[in-house]
């Protein structure tokens, strides 16, 4: 199938606006031709300089057409103006739709595609692939039109004036053009693209670097404990000097070329004058000397151009990478879940396509029990809780909610069916009312309120400066991990969705702190059916079922008292947990 150029893609994204950028072509264009009439006045200037003796009507020649020049240069300026008008309302709809519809999108692909896209890339792309498409419209290609009206324009009236000059003011231009043409052509386009990755590579490292900052520094490590970072400003550093060196040679060959026009005049005027010099060739030639500058003028706009549009070509790619992200599939008769069990069923995923994370596994937990995932690092649970909110569907097997397929039930229903606590639960810049609320945007202030009790967060409340309507993150108020992981719990209770999958937190600031998040997820709990990921085992005594997941499947299953009598994994991971248990109580001591 034909590729469609990037004209007709951003062209798509207009919509009734695209007559407007095809106003302002018109219009640079024309505002190019009227910039020459100058010249013709100039011409006339010239001519009368140089012929008439100084009387009167001669004088008021002079000044007539002084002032015409003047009008057409003040005219072709308010037309250009116009012109960028009539592309700047469309350059912006144009943008405005490119990040209204990457959103759009992005809302509906699966919670799993931003961590492994990465935000900072996707940041990127949303933010500066639009304002490249922004700059290309506004300005780039009205130019284009003012920038090939101009050399045709100027090329009529020089082989007007004397042909022989003219046909040699061509020469620079061709060779101009053909030095632009290796510029950004194939190879250069390569190279670009690598520098446009290297570029959103290093932005998305620098979003995990901020990110990481806080281990950066209590740890007390430099920039240079992250590689990765470090790596990538190498990667962009190889790639700016790449392109830079290469563009070094035609660039001068290039500037030379456009520039060397009045060399070629001069030479031409010395040869044509060997038999001596008429009024009308030196009129001619200085007319040439002051009009032909405008020709390396307008093709450096079109060099700038070309690589522009090497700029918007490669956004444009980027957009429609994430464009090409496919939704996870929804259901054109959608079920719905009958009660709170969950059962997987043999089901395998893989990030990569070739290393499953978790493989052929089951398991099923009955509507208001708890189950617990424990075992090693990288074993799998975080996968395999992921696929029940369909943050991804897996590959093989199936996920049901209520004895529903989640791929059948509608994403909204599931959403108010399953919950999820993050490990590091984000909360929004906003005031705490209100990110509770987001749980359920019907909720009364009482409500909400009673949602934070439960949840223990009453004493985070009572020390901010505006209780519950201070908002998080700006004037002081800031909540530790423990503190915005105990809101994201009343959040969640505030839903009351009859399944929740927990990520437990890792690590807390201080023991009361955990002691209160774990009286907030068993408050949570209550007439739930939990799915826990647990990374201490202190939290799973209570749960009614215990899953062991080692290598992506399900090594030991079973209630707290089963697994310890059977002397396995768990029962070694339990005895480890004491041995560090007594450990700290006699380091304590
Ligand atoms: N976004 C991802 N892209 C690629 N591989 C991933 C991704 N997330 C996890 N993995 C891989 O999948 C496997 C299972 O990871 P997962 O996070 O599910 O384990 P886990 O048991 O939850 O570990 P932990 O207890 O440390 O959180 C690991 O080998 C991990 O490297």
């Amino acid at each position: 199938m034909k590729e469609k150029s990037n004209l007709a893609i951003l062209m798509e994204y207009a919509g009734g606006y695209r007559y407007f950028t095809y106003a302002s072509w018109g219009l640079s264009a024309l505002s190019a031709l009227l910039a020459l009439a100058p010249f013709c006045y100039i011409w006339i200037i010239i001519r009368e300089a140089l012929s008439a003796a100084p009387d009167f009507s001669a004088a008021r020649g002079l000044v007539y057409n002084g002032w015409m020049a003047l009008f057409f240069a003040v005219i072709s300026l308010l037309v250009y103006i116009a012109g960028l008008m009539c592309s700047h309302v469309a350059a912006f709809r144009v943008a405005a739709n490119i990040r209204r519809e990457l959103m759009r999108h992005i809302v509906k692909l699966p919670l799993g595609f931003t961590g492994n896209f990465g935000s900072g890339r996707l940041r990127k792309i949303v933010n500066e692939s639009s304002v490249a498409t922004e700059s290309y419209l506004a300005h780039q290609l009205p130019d284009r039109a003012g920038a090939i009206a101009t050399p045709v324009g100027l090329l009529v009236l020089l082989l007007i004036f004397d042909w022989r000059l003219g046909a040699l003011s061509l020469v620079p231009v061709l060779m101009g053009f053909s030095i632009m043409a290796r510029m950004t052509g194939g190879q250069m386009r390569a190279k670009m693209q690598e520098y446009q990755n290297a570029l959103e590579e290093m932005s998305n490292e620098a979003v995990e670097y901020v990110r990481g900052i806080p281990v950066v520094k209590t740890f007390g490590q430099t920039v240079f404990s992250f590689r990765k970072f470090k790596d990538s400003i190498d990667r962009y550093c190889k790639w700016v000097t790449a392109y830079t060196e290469e563009c070094r040679r035609p660039m001068l060959c290039y500037t030379a070329a456009v520039n060397s026009v009045f060399a070629f005049l001069v030479a031409a005027g010395l040869f044509f004058t060997r038999e001596g010099v008429t009024e009308e060739f030196l009129l001619n030639l200085l007319f040439y000397i002051i009009a032909t500058p405008v020709i390396s003028v307008t093709l450096t706009k079109i060099m700038f151009q070309s690589r522009d549009a090497m700029i918007v070509d490669d956004a444009l790619k980027r957009i429609g990478n994430v464009k090409a992200a496919r939704p996870l599939p929804e259901s054109a008769a959608p079920a719905h879940p009958h009660g709170a069990s969950v059962d997987v069923e043999d089901a395998s995923y893989s990030y990569d396509g070739q290393r499953n994370a978790v493989t052929d596994i089951s398991l099923r937990v009955r509507a208001g029990e708890i189950a617990a995932l424990v075992g090693p690092s990288g074993g799998g649970k975080t996968t395999l809780a992921s696929l029940i909110p369909r943050f991804f569907d897996p590959q093989h097997g199936r996920v049901l909610a209520g004895d529903a397929d989640v791929r059948e039930i509608d994403k909204d229903e599931l959403m108010e069916t399953v919950s999820f606590v993050f490990q590091d639960s984000r909360l929004i810049k906003a005031t705490v009312l209100e990110n509770v609320r987001m749980g359920n945007p019907g909720a009364s202030r009482d409500e909400v309120m009673g949602a934070l009790a439960a949840a223990q967060c009453a004493e985070i409340i009572e020390k901010l400066p505006c209780g519950i309507d201070s908002v998080v993150g700006a004037d002081g108020v800031y909540l530790s991990g423990g503190e915005q992981q105990r809101i994201a719990i009343a959040r969640v209770m505030l839903k009351n969705s009859p399944i929740v999958v927990l990520d437990e937190a890792t690590s807390f600031a201080d023991p009361d702190n955990e002691t209160r998040v774990q009286e907030a997820f068993s408050a949570l709990s209550k007439e739930k059916s939990v799915i826990l990921i647990a990374h201490r085992l202190s939290t799973v005594v209570n749960a009614d079922r215990i899953f062991v997941i080692k290598e992506g499947g399900i090594c030991e299953s079973g209630s707290f008292s089963e697994l310890k009598k059977r002397g396995g994994l768990f029962c070694k991971m339990w005895d480890d947990y004491l041995t560090s248990v007594k450990w700290k109580l006699a380091k304590e001591a």
